[in-house]
């Protein structure tokens, strides 16, 4: 029996991804939580003739304890999005006590679920999160995830737009380090089957658009959010692999930004990049979860050093920042 759960379920992510769950075979029980109408969205979701069973729950009368009790996988897009001219971090001041105060109640009532924080900015909310699991001593770093799974998406699609194929889905492209801007690092070179762009200026083009590729959306919104339903793709997508692989599906391997030093591989990736504890790399999963690090960073072009070595820099700032959060607020 596997349960899933949706933090922030009522949002333009929370809503696609619920349905998404609801819909997979892979899916017993699916709780919704939010702060507003999460029972409404489980009403109208239950309708739906698939086998998940689906509850909804507000933080009265001990919502969050009720949803989160027996989860196998909790999913967190809690949170505001950015709107024209913010940074992901500017959403840090709010989304990083949503994010603390949920993982407390992960770290109180499921404290062996799969963690997938999906909620901006992903570079320091892990962190965040992984500093809360640890004080309540519950921290399993195979069991916690940034969801980068978007910026991978993306790379397929924009890497097959230039190269002319018809069907994205068949191009896999790894993008390693962080989710935001500079920090995002796509492999052009190690995407499979093997592509080359035309010369730098292609190159330079497709790499920027795959890392700011969330600022396309939230300009075409004109201030209503950002990405929503391909991020629900995205990250159901993350979240199906992750079940597949507890259920002892072999060969899985997904992006994903996690703690290094407590993943099998981890320690290898984190010379290559600075000592940085936090980065996703294609990760092979498993049974417990994030079952070893690869480490594709041996392998990258002269061209792809130099944007290891930016996203190094940023991505620094952004664990540390989430790392000190947690300090400030536990001495509340
Ligand atoms: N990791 C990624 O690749 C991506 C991350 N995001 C991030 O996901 C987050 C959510 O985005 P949207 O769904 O578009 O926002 P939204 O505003 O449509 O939905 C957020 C939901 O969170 C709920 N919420 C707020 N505080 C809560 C709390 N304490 N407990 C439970 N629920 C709470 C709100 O009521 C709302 O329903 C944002 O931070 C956004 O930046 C968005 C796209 C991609
Ligand atoms: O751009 C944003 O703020 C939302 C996001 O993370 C993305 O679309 O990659």
């Amino acid at each position: 029996m596997v349960k899933a759960v949706v933090l922030g379920a009522a949002g333009g992510i929370g809503q696609p991804l619920s349905l998404l769950l609801k819909n997979s075979p892979l899916v017993d029980e699916l709780a919704l939580y939010d702060v507003v109408n999460a029972p409404g969205v489980a009403a109208d979701l239950s309708h739906i003739s698939t086998k998940a069973k689906v509850t909804g729950f507000l933080p009265a009368d001990d919502g969050l304890e009720k949803t989160l009790t027996g989860a196998d996988i909790v999913v967190i897009p809690a949170g505001i999005p950015r709107k024209p001219g913010m940074t992901r971090d500017d959403l840090f001041k709010i989304n990083a006590g949503i994010v603390h105060d949920l993982v407390e109640g992960v770290a109180k009532f499921c404290p062996k679920a799969f963690v997938l924080v999906i909620s901006n900015p992903v570079n320091s909310t892990v962190p965040i999160a992984a500093e809360v699991l640890k004080r309540h001593n519950v921290f399993d770093p195979k069991k916690l995830f940034g969801v980068t799974s978007l910026d991978v998406v993306r790379a397929s699609t924009f890497v097959a737009t230039v190269a002319g194929k018809a069907d994205p889905s068949q191009i896999t492209v790894p993008v390693v380090g962080g989710h935001s801007g500079e920090t995002i690092v796509p492999l052009l070179s190690q995407a499979t089957p093997a592509f080359s762009p035309k010369n730098d200026e292609e190159r330079d083009a497709l790499i920027k658009r795959i890392q700011f590729g969330g600022d396309e959306v939230v300009q075409a919104k004109q201030g209503t959010g950002s990405a929503t339903l391909s991020m629900a793709y995205a990250g159901f997508k993350f979240a199906e692999a992750l079940l597949k692989a507890a259920a002892g599906e072999k060969g899985i391997v997904e992006p994903t930004f996690v703690y290094l030093p407590g993943v099998e591989g981890g320690a290898e990736v984190q010379k290559a990049v600075g000592g940085l504890d936090f980065f996703a790399v294609p990760v092979e999963l498993g049974p417990e979860g994030a079952a070893k690090a690869t480490n594709p960073i041996g392998s990258i072009s002269e061209h792809e050093k130099k944007l290891l070595e930016a996203c190094i820099s940023g991505l620094k700032g952004n664990i540390q920042k989430g790392v000190e959060f947690k300090k400030e607020a536990s001495k509340l």
